[in-house]
């Protein structure tokens, strides 16, 4: 094996003119960005304020970013595929080959629900979570930079698949046999066991410190069943991220096995069975569709009662039935392989258990009409796509009903149907709640509200978009149109393909006016300053800070004696206090071994790919050293001065007081 191990020149698919112009188009967008930040001077601020910031409103808006850039390369996957389709019917071969077409239906799939989905959700917990609760950051702060690092780590492994060598061809899932070395010899398989492998630790350890964050760091007074909505939907999310993703961690290890090392684990030779790992697979993947899901819902929940100026209908029963969810969510993987060989009665169970899930989200539903009933809902644009979620994931929820009938699954299996009834719950569901939070947040986050017109436009164009592109995917599963294939021959279909390119071209639109939205919000932001911190009347604690809340979060810890704790502090006339004195408040210090450690793990994933050992004993070697520096260092911590506390909350509250008269 030659020193860079298996990677030669030849593993950059020059050959591959897409490929190419793209990575051309990359690289120029990231010389002018590089461009940009040393002509203004400004990477001293993005290693010493950013990179290295262990604030969690810092950290929540990187993964954010992170996000909105992973989209951007989700969705082109997507739009690939759907021209790709609508181009290649009646037997044409359309403009990719089958074994490109495979890559882009994997990285999509893993891209859009690891390295956005999850990212944007983790983001919008990091900035509200620790507010909501009144703490002054999370309980581990440096712990929480590494998961980022880790997270980021995954999706630059992945997006380097592109440019050298390839990416997996196995669909998101990767079930053996073919994702093993015999039936997958290149490196796709390996890039995804190792994006997923360390962006997987980043989300447990992120689980890991927001369960010991909600539990230890609480304001004085609040109770577990005080916390605001949101929190309590993400600490169900966490607990599920703590019993779930060590399963993917354990499972991504015996394929690393089965490819490195010549283990059987999954292959009938040696006595594996490839059916441990499909089990394994779901009892993490199932569990993670409610990590999605949830913390969505809990934004919901915030924003109508928000926005009709009301209290949250059912606190408690939303608490519960959120609590439902997650324990069934556990009992339920095996609908994903319903036609794989398990006994009737088997299926029988899991059928049912799924179906009972429909229970607490239907009260849900009936939760937020009831808090709306009567109440004088505002139509702001996180309303908007709220009431867009609510019609459009109660069609998703009830096709995944129908698919929880194992008779009806054998039939809908592995089709179209499928394709839709995820889609519209993590598109309808996951997504527009995201969406929503970020409108909602925005304000909090960057001290400026963003533009409603442009909001409302991209929110029609991807609601209208979005039954576009995916209510044929219905028609065409019961057609019989299987999903993973590129190219068709059945005259019947055409009509309901080409239907669904045009969906996907009104989705792109509704994202270009998000991007066109926060240019112009940025441009606009003088007129739309926040100076109170509390621009929509919230009724939880991140409303009243300023926005963007001080570094401290808040100068004093609040009291809590209500739910809706900062209302009661409105009423009570508690809100914006002046005090004489303050006490010096203990912060973290910012560090680069965070982002240190995960570049020499992000190495060693490259390494393994590649089989280079050195590289790969040296990345490891050199984020141990990092981590002993850290362990061994007395300078994580400093005091905030009671003078400086002082100087920055009267000038906050001077703003506030100029605003509310
Ligand atoms: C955010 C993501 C998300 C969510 C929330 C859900 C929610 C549900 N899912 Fe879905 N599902 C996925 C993402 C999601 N799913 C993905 C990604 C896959 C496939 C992956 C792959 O193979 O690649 C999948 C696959 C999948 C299958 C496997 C099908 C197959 O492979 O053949 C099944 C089968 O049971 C299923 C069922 C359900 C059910 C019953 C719910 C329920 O939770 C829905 C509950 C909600 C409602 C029902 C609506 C609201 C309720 C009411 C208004 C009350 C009244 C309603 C009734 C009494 C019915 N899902
Ligand atoms: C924004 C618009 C989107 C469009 C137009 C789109 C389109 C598609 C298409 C065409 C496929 C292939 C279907 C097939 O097998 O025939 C697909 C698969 C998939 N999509 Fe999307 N998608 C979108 C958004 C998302 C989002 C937001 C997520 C998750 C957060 C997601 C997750 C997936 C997954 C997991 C697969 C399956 C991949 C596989 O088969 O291995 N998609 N999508
Ligand atoms: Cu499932």
């Amino acid at each position: 094996m030659s020193f860079f191990g298996n990677l030669t020149l030849e593993s950059i698919p020059y050959d591959e003119p897409i490929i190419m112009v793209t990575l051309a188009a990359v690289a120029m967008i990231g010389v002018s960005i590089a461009a940009l930040i040393t002509k203004y001077k400004k990477w001293g601020v993005l290693w010493n304020d950013w990179f290295t910031s262990v604030d969690h409103k810092r950290l929540g808006i990187m993964y954010i970013v992170l996000a909105l850039v992973m989209l951007i390369r989700g969705f082109s996957d997507a739009i690939m595929m759907r021209t790709q389709q609508a181009l290649a019917t009646n037997g044409a071969a359309g403009y990719l080959p089958p074994e490109h077409y495979d890559q882009i239906f994997t990285a999509h799939g893993i891209i859009m629900i690891i390295f956005m989905a999850m990212p944007f959700m983790i983001g919008l917990m990091n900035i509200v979570l620790p507010l909501q609760i009144g703490a002054r950051d999370v309980a581990f702060p440096f712990l929480n930079n590494l998961s980022f690092w880790l997270t980021a780590s995954g999706a630059l492994l992945i997006n380097i698949s592109l440019g050298l060598g390839e990416f997996a061809k196995t669909g998101w899932v990767a079930y053996p046999p073919l994702s093993e070395l015999s039936f997958s010899p290149g490196v796709g398989v390996d890039y995804y066991i190792w994006a997923l492998q360390i962006s997987g630790i980043g989300t447990t350890l992120t689980g890991v410190n927001f369960i010991a964050t909600v539990l230890k760091m609480r304001a004085p007074g609040m109770k577990l069943m005080q916390m605001p909505i949101f929190t309590w939907t993400c600490t169900w999310a966490n607990i599920l991220i703590v019993a779930s993703f060590p399963i993917l961690t354990a499972v991504l290890g015996m394929l690393t096995l089965d490819r490195y090392l010549g283990f059987h684990f999954f292959t009938n030779d040696g006595g594996g069975n490839a059916m441990m790992y499909i089990n394994l697979f779901w009892a993490w993947g199932h569990p993670e569709v409610y990590i999605l899901i949830l913390p969505a819902f809990g934004i919901f929940s915030e924003v109508i009662s928000t926005f009709t100026s009301k209290r949250l209908f059912g606190y408690k029963s939303m608490i519960w039935a959120s609590g439902a969810i997650s324990i069934l969510g556990f009992v339920v993987w095996l609908h994903h392989f319903f036609t794989m060989g398990s006994s009737a009665n088997v299926n029988a169970f899991f059928g049912v258990m799924t179906m009972v899930i429909a229970v607490p989200t239907g009260v849900k539903l009936f939760n937020w009409l009831f808090t709306i009933y009567r109440g004088r809902l505002r139509l702001t644009v996180p309303v908007l796509w709220t009431l867009g979620f609510m019609t459009t994931f109660t069609i998703g929820g009830m096709t995944g009903v129908l698919l929880a009938l194992p008779g009806a699954d054998y039939v809908l299996h592995n089709s179209l149907f499928l394709i839709a009834h995820f889609h519209n719950t993590i598109i309808g569901g996951a997504v527009f709640g995201y969406f929503a939070g970020f409108a909602y947040w925005f304000p909090k986050a960057m001290g400026f509200k963003l533009n409603e017109r442009l909001g409302k436009a991209s929110f029609w164009c991807w609601q209208i978009g979005f039954y576009a592109a995916f209510m044929p995917l219905y028609v065409l599963g019961f057609m019989g149109m299987t999903r993973r294939i590129s190219h068709t021959d059945n005259p019947a279909w055409n009509f309901w393909i080409y239907f669904a390119a045009v969906g996907a071209f009104i989705i792109f639109i509704g994202i270009i006016l998000q991007f066109v939205q926060l240019y112009v919000s940025f441009r606009d932001r003088e007129q739309n300053l926040d100076t109170t911190g509390d621009p929509w009347n919230g009724h939880t604690l991140e409303w009243s800070t300023s926005s963007p809340p001080q570094f401290y979060n808040f100068a004093k810890d609040p009291q809590v004696s209500d739910i809706d704790s900062f209302t009661d502090m409105k009423e009570k006339g508690e809100a914006y206090q002046r005090h004489d004195s303050y006490q010096p408040i203990h912060m973290p210090k910012n560090t680069s071994s965070g982002i240190l450690m995960a570049l020499g793990i992000t190495a060693a994933g490259f390494a393994a790919i590649w089989h280079i050992l050195w590289l790969a004993i040296a990345g490891m070697l050199g984020a141990f050293v990092v981590f002993l520096f850290r362990a061994y260092s007395n300078d994580h911590d400093y005091y905030v001065q009671p003078d400086e506390i002082a100087r920055i909350e009267n000038a906050h509250l001077d703003k506030v007081a100029r605003g509310l008269t």
